[in-house]
């Protein structure tokens, strides 16, 4: 599991250092340039506070380097009669930000897995949704990570997750097309190599319903 805040991973011949976090009077002045970047003056009234409420933004946006979700998933329980069934999330909201534009990905992810002996509280699942959510992302590597972090901890029979959103950098700016949903998916274990299983999940969480606007 990637560790909070450190992007890069040294090599054997080449240590990379995470970079260093500004001070919230830096990014309270990056602040102040993108206004003057976008042509507004930040000494006038109503912008006066904004680098400070854009640092909090911030902060709430981009929670989820903080956020470890191997102990998220760390506490799970035995007593389950040997309930070894899909349990199976649908329609968690997502808030999430694009790494290219640093714009909203906005949509719901679905999460299942196959418990082997053990099941995790199910709003375990749903932070973890939004530690990795509140990133900057791409959505296939959100897809992934969240997939791969709860076989590893958990270890069930298999996992699966599909996420469908709209990206904003698609529907406010560049090639403007609203109502586009990107659609991605994460088998494992079992959700891979049976293909019953993965229609049986698809079905459950009717993965062709409209997707909210972004
Ligand atoms: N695969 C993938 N692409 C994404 C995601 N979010 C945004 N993108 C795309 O990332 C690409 C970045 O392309 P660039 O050509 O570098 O950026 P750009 O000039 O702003 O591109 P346009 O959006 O086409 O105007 C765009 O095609 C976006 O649509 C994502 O989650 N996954
Ligand atoms: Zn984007």
């Amino acid at each position: 599991m990637t560790p909070a805040r450190k992007p890069t991973q040294p090599t054997a011949t080449s240590p990379v250092e995470a970079p260093r976090r500004p001070s919230r009077a830096e990014a309270e002045a990056a602040v102040r340039t993108l206004l003057l970047w976008a042509g507004d003056d930040p000494e006038r009234e109503g912008l006066l506070d904004t680098p400070a409420r854009v640092a909090r933004a911030y902060e709430e946006f981009f929670s989820g380097y903080a956020e470890d979700p191997v102990e998220l998933l760390a506490r799970s329980f035995a007593e389950t009669d040997g309930y070894d069934e899909m349990v199976v999330l649908r329609d968690i909201r997502l808030e999430s930000h694009c790494e290219h534009h640093m714009v909203p990905i906005i949509g719901r992810a679905h999460v299942a897995y196959l418990p082997a002996g053990r099941v995790v509280g199910i709003s375990k699942l749903a932070r973890v949704v939004e530690a990795y959510s509140r990133r900057l992302q791409i959505q296939e590597k959100l897809t992934a990570q969240i997939a791969n972090s709860i076989q590893e901890v958990l270890q069930p029979r298999g996992v699966a997750v599909v996420i469908e959103a709209g990206h904003q950098c698609m529907t406010t700016r560049g090639v403007h097309k609203p109502g586009v949903a990107m659609i991605t998916s994460r088998m494992l274990g079992e959700f891979r190599s049976d293909a019953s299983l993965r229609r049986e999940f698809l079905a459950m969480v009717n993965s062709g319903r409209p997707v909210p606007e972004a």
